[in-house]
This record gives C-alpha cells, sequence and structure tokens, in this order.
C-alpha cells in the first residue's frame, strides 16, 4: 500500500487507529484453548470485530515467535486471513529488526517476499547498510525506531553529541538521506507528549507509527496536538487496551468497543483537518 492509499483510508474511514495483535496465548479466552489453533481464532474474530475502526494492524512477532513453530503458523494464517479478507487493511510486522547488511537482506525477504507484509519495524543501531535493504522493496515501508514509549528510551535517544544532538535527532536526521517519506515512517511512543513538536521540527512529512496510547498511557489527544500534519500522519497503536478489554465470550465485542471509543476520539482529531 502506497501513502497516496493509505491516507484515502483514513479520511474514508475518518480512523488511524492500527490494532495491535499482541496476542498472548495465556490471556485468550478459556472457551477458545481448546480448538487447534486458539492464536489464529482469537486473531480472527479481533480482526472481524475491530476491521470497520482501524486502517491497519500490527502483529507483535514476539508473541508468535515464542510458540514456535505453531506460533508461526498462526502469524501466517493471519497474514493470509488479512489479505484475503481484509485486503485495504496496513499491515505492519512489529519484529524490529537490523543486522549487517547480507543479513538484513534475509529479514527483507523473510517480511516482505515471503509473508508480503507492507511494513516492517527496524532498529536503526546498525547504521545505513543495515537500514537499505528494507528499503529496496518499492511498496513496502521501514518503520525505523526513533523514539520509543518506554523509559528506557532516555538511556541512548535522548543523550546528546558535543554539538547538542540527541541520538533520536541523529536518526531522524541521518536516515532522511537513506529514503523518503514515501518509503519511511518512524516509530515515536505516546508517552512522549509535547517531544512530537521535536520530531515534527526533524521529520514535518513522514507518517508516524505511534504506540503507548491505552496500557502505557499515552495521550491520543496530545499526540494529534504536537504531531499530526495536514494529511494525518499518524497511525495510532493500540494492542493490550483493545485486544484484552474482556477475557469472557464476550472479548470481540469488547474489543469493537474500545476500537471504536479510539476511532471517535480519532474522527474528532481529523475535523481538525479536513
Ligand atoms: O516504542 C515502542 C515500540 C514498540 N512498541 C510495541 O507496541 C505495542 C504496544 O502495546 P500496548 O499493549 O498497546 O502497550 C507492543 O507490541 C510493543 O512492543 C511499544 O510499545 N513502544
Amino acid at each position: 500500500m502506497n501513502r497516496q492509499q493509505l491516507i484515502e483510508q483514513i479520511f474514508a474511514k475518518r480512523t488511524f487507529l492500527c490494532v495491535g495483535l499482541d496476542t498472548d496465548v495465556r490471556k485468550i479466552p478459556a472457551h477458545l484453548r481448546m480448538s487447534n489453533d486458539p492464536i489464529f481464532d482469537f486473531n480472527k474474530a479481533i480482526i472481524d470485530a475491530t476491521a470497520p475502526f482501524c486502517v491497519a494492524y500490527k502483529p507483535n512477532l514476539a508473541f508468535y515467535e515464542c510458540l514456535g513453530v505453531k506460533g508461526m503458523q498462526a502469524f501466517e494464517r493471519t497474514i493470509c486471513y488479512l489479505k484475503d479478507v481484509y485486503p485495504q487493511h496496513f499491515i505492519i510486522a512489529d519484529a524490529k529488526r537490523g543486522d549487517i547488511g547480507n543479513t538484513s537482506a534475509m529479514y527483507a525477504r523473510t517480511f516482505f517476499e515471503e509473508y508480503n507484509i507492507d511494513a516492517l519495524t527496524v532498529a536503526p543501531y546498525m547504521g545505513e547498510d543495515s537500514v537499505t535493504p528494507f528499503l529496496a522493496y518499492p511498496g513496502k515501508w521501514v518503520i525505523l525506531l526513533a523514539l520509543t514509549s518506554n523509559k528506557g528510551s532516555r538511556d541512548f535517544q535522548l543523550t546528546e553529541d558535543a554539538t547538542g544532538e540527541r541520538l533520536f535527532e541523529k536518526v531522524l536526521r541521518k536516515s532522511q538521506k537513506w529514503g523518503d517519506d514515501e518509503h519511511m515512517m518512524y516509530v515515536v511512543g505516546a508517552t512522549q507528549g509535547q517531544m512530537f513538536e521535536d520530531i515534527r521540527r526533524l521529520a514535518p512529512t513522514h507518517f508516524l507509527l505511534v504506540p503507548g496510547v491505552g496500557a502505557q498511557g499515552g495521550s491520543l489527544q496530545e499526540v494529534c496536538r504536537y504531531g499530526m500534519i495536514e494529511d494525518c500522519g499518524l497511525l495510532i497503536n493500540s494492542s493490550r487496551g483493545i485486544i484484552y478489554a474482556s477475557q469472557g465470550t464476550d472479548f470481540a465485542e469488547a474489543a469493537a468497543q474500545k476500537a471504536k471509543e479510539l476511532q471517535q476520539q480519532m474522527e474528532i482529531e481529523l475535523m481538525n483537518i479536513r
């Protein structure tokens, strides 16, 4: 999916919600745990319930890889289901990859060829040659970690060099030489609040993937105040706050309700720009 198609989806559906499929088998409602593939059955029900309220899904690979082959089969089935039934939804694999170029090329092949996913989160730490193999795929996106939502983001990302430039600022500045805003987004945590002003100074047109509303306490309104641009430029993710809204037999309805509440808040924010 290209940038224009993503923007069209956002304004047509009046939402820039990304539902995180961080499916923890221990949190799946008891009545689903008996099935052959509880992870897929849970994901399918969540997707069917939330699809009208979001434009993107973000499975985090950690939740699938931890179950070995079975987990990866559930991941693959989830991707195939999304592609077959909801082809307009943008799919992000949150895998935070990045290695020497030769190895990054294999990661890129995995996610962009084997699974045909739209976008992959990538860690910038190993530099240009670790990121560019992912940018060699037309129509695919790299989502580079810039300023993450966790407390540890202060350990490295906020440290300054001798010129006063912070590490996340260096990431934003240098990486824009590797790929443009049609192929690259940045991860910025919703918990970073007013820091979105600094992000927008350096990356005024890029889409930002914003995790951290809901369970991590970030504010959707604050992110929009400082981070929204004229074509929206935001994909706001919520995982646990949606998919575990209820652990009973009504889990899908409860997830739909949470997704709808976020969509309604997003609709209000979109009215400010279009
Ligand atoms: O800075 C980051 C980068 C990635 N994440 C991921 O997003 C989701 C958030 O889940 P919630 O349950 O909505 O808190 C999860 O997959 C994280 O690994 C992030 O939170 N922060």
